[in-house]
């Protein structure tokens, strides 16, 4: 009667032959777009994660990143990456001010190589008018659309035009939507789905609890990971750092919290402590040792074989 659907904790990947010397021979880089980044995983575009400083951060360490679109001057934003010889990566709502934010861009001559559309169900009438708003006037940037959670919505996504789909609803390890509202999707279901139905590359977004869920993804079919809360407690993270009885934390909230909104009202997200872990460089190493150590146990050389592996349910 009920269809039976998959987190990341509820599966496994099967072993293969290793097939190189040593996990370093593993190669974890990926092309995204215009660009080829070092790793498939990201930041996520939430204003306790990245700020200015933490994106160019990621783009001089070759990872993608997206910076957020609360309270953002867009326009020097873009300007001031670029000028550093980096590429800019924004996002945006569907209302009529980012209307007037990428009229400003026009007027000033700048094209983000990559825009992010960021609203909770994109499978919606305001964002197929903003996506097309989009493709239209900003050509060359490459364009994320997200989030959805379903092969129809990814599927419609695709056909207004959005060059990258972002999958993944009430997941997230701040997120109280699907407490408020009843609606949520597992991540391997969501994924699964959501790839095997459009061609254009598919983000899985949030719920990543071990480093291993990275590889659960790329696995499913994702092509890129967004994550949130594990890159919200170091010092490159945007989020306050707190101190209470002398252990030190970073703040780390929804983008629909109260907040960051400034108000209750459809609060669907809200703000906790997270553990205080100092430079955010061990993890990024550490990140990519995990994930070439997976690409060996998939039995390649590359992301690629990720997708040949075996998924058991535990
Ligand atoms: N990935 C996820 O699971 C989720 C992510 N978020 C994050 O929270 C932030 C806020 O998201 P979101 O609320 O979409 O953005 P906004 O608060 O910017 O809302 C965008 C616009 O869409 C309208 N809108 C939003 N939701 C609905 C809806 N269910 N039905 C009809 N109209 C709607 C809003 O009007 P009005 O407010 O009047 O309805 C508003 O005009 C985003 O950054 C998003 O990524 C939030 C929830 C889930
Ligand atoms: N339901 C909500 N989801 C949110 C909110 N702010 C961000 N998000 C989503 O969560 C992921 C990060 O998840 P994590 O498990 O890695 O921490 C993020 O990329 C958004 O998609 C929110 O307020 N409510």
């Amino acid at each position: 009667m009920f269809k039976h659907e998959l987190n990341y904790g509820d599966v496994y990947l099967v072993p293969r032959k290793t097939v190189v010397d040593s996990r370093k021979q593993c190669d974890t880089s990926v092309q995204f777009g215009p660009r080829r980044f070092d790793m498939p995983l990201y930041a996520s575009n939430m204003k306790s994660v990245v700020d200015a400083e933490t994106c160019e951060y990621f783009a001089r360490h070759g990872w993608f990143y997206t910076m957020h679109r609360f309270n953002v001057d867009t326009v020097g934003f873009v300007r001031d990456m670029q000028q550093k010889g980096l590429f800019a990566s924004i996002s945006i709502g569907v209302n009529d001010d980012t209307l007037e934010q990428l009229a400003a861009l026009q007027a000033a001559g700048l094209t983000p190589e990559y825009i992010t559309l960021d609203v909770a169900n994109a499978w919606c009438v305001k964002a197929e008018r903003m996506i097309r708003h989009v493709k239209s006037q900003f050509p060359g940037s490459f364009l994320i659309g997200g989030n959805i959670a379903t092969a129809e919505a990814a599927r419609e996504l695709e056909a207004w035009g959005c060059d990258a789909i972002k999958a993944g609803i009430a997941g997230g390890r701040v997120c109280i939507t699907k407490n408020k509202t009843g609606f949520h999707r597992p991540m391997i279901s969501t994924v699964r789905d959501c790839a095997a139905a459009v061609s254009v590359p598919v983000i899985a977004d949030g719920g990543i609890v071990e480093h291993g869920d990275v590889a659960k993804a790329l696995a499913c079919g994702a092509s890129m990971v967004m994550a949130g809360s594990l890159f919200a407690g170091y010092d490159e993270s945007a989020g306050e750092i707190v101190e209470i009885n002398g252990k030190h934390y970073k703040e780390y909230f929804g983008s629909a919290s109260q907040f960051n909104k400034g108000e209750y009202k459809n609060v669907e997200g809200k703000k906790i402590l997270v553990e205080y872990k100092g430079s955010m460089a061990r993890l990024l190493v550490e990140l990519k040792e995990d994930l070439q150590s997976s690409v060996s146990y998939a039995g390649g050389a590359t992301l690629a074989a990720l997708r040949e592996v075996e998924m058991i349910v535990v």
